[in-house]
């Protein structure tokens, strides 16, 4: 009989269900309770009821749980240092969507090694999770597979869909069933039509396949999110964070009647991928920020304990601690200058 299946699977696994792993790394009452403030503290930045500026910043990516840790609880100092002007949420991002291929995060790939435990990937993430709330800072993560939330989503404050996926149908339609607000990058090429057009459809109702908290494939209905908002992250022809760039992204999202909020990004391609570039970027978008554009509601910072990256796969114990091993970051004392300016600038 000719083979028609799984020619090319070599593996195919079963993962604990969500309902499994949600018990053995449980959420307490308190830790749903600061994601629930959390999140309501973000949609009232995004609508204007709350005039603080809204900042997410840390790793690239987190390979490192214990310099993840080391960082967050630095910057759970910093935040509250900051808090009456600045509401800080720490980038906690386990999945990285690849140009090509590439290392592609802590769930996929825990043990750094190519051995792809994903089980081990997600206990991981949800035990990080918990461990980053418990400083007091809330979380923000990239969604990338749409398996993943069932997992981890009900310890996450705010969520980004990434430049690669906001024009996917399927990113669209898990978007409209998250329960926390959520940002479309622009696209890689740099232009805002399919963010636009993903806040629209992750505003509407949606009936899509999904997974079930006891494992099993299901028909999933949403309602919609409403708290969806756009994210300039610069594209292939440069930046978009200019005052320009700004009032167009302004214009085609009143005009579209979507959210006129905007998120933007110092990183990616508004700082060509260059941390050094990054504190101009940021200090541009704050200082239109200043000067009345409250619009502009937040900024997205990449920042490790060390400046740069490093080159990624190397020997496990070659790597510097707390440098990242994805896109170069700012270290964490140019974090603290660039935030204390902010609150100091929006006073
Ligand atoms: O932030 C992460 C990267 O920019 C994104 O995942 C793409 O990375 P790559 O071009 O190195 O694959
Ligand atoms: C991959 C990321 O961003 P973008 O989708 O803008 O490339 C990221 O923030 O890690």
């Amino acid at each position: 009989m000719a083979q028609v299946r799984d020619l090319h699977v070599t593996k195919n696994i079963p993962l604990p269900t969500p309902a499994t792993l949600m018990q053995e790394v449980a959420r307490s009452n308190e830790q749903a309770e600061f994601i629930a403030n959390s999140r309501n503290t973000i949609r009232d930045i995004l609508e204007g009821k709350d005039k603080r500026f809204l900042l997410i910043v840390g790793p690239c990516s987190i390979h490192d749980t214990k310099a993840g840790l080391e960082y967050a609880q630095k910057l759970a100092k910093l935040a509250d240092e900051v808090k009456d002007k600045v509401y800080i949420v720490m980038r906690v991002y386990f999945e990285k969507p690849r140009t090509t291929v590439g290392w592609k995060g802590l769930i996929m790939d825990p043990h750094l090694d190519g051995s792809d435990d994903i089980a081990e990937g997600l206990r991981q993430a949800r035990t990080f999770l918990r461990e980053v709330i418990d400083t007091g800072l809330p979380t923000a993560t990239e969604l990338l597979d749409p398996i993943t939330p069932q997992y981890i989503a009900d310890l996450i404050s705010w969520s980004a869909i990434g430049a690669r996926t906001t024009e996917s149908q399927t990113h669209r339609q898990m978007a409209s069933g998250l329960s926390m607000p959520l940002g479309f990058k622009n696209s890689t090429a740099g232009d805002l039509v399919a963010a636009v057009n993903a806040i629209n459809a992750a505003g509407r109702p949606q009936t899509f396949l999904g997974v079930a908290e006891s494992g099993v494939a299901s028909a999933v209905t949403t309602s919609g999110n409403p708290d969806c908002h756009i994210i300039l992250r610069g594209g292939e022809n440069g930046p978009n964070f200019s005052a320009d760039d700004v009032a167009l992204a302004i214009d085609k999202l009143q005009s579209s009647d979507v959210s006129d909020a905007i998120m933007i990004d110092a990183s990616h391609a508004n700082c060509a991928k260059d941390d050094t570039k990054m504190p101009a970027v940021y200090r541009d978008i704050i200082s239109q920020r200043a000067a009345g554009n409250d619009k502009i509601v937040g900024a997205m910072l990449e920042s490790h304990l060390v400046s740069g990256n490093q080159k990624f796969p190397q020997p496990l114990e070659d790597l510097t601690y707390g440098q990242s091993i994805t896109d170069k970051c700012i270290d964490f004392d140019t974090t603290v200058t660039l935030v204390k300016e902010t609150s100091k600038a929006l006073s």
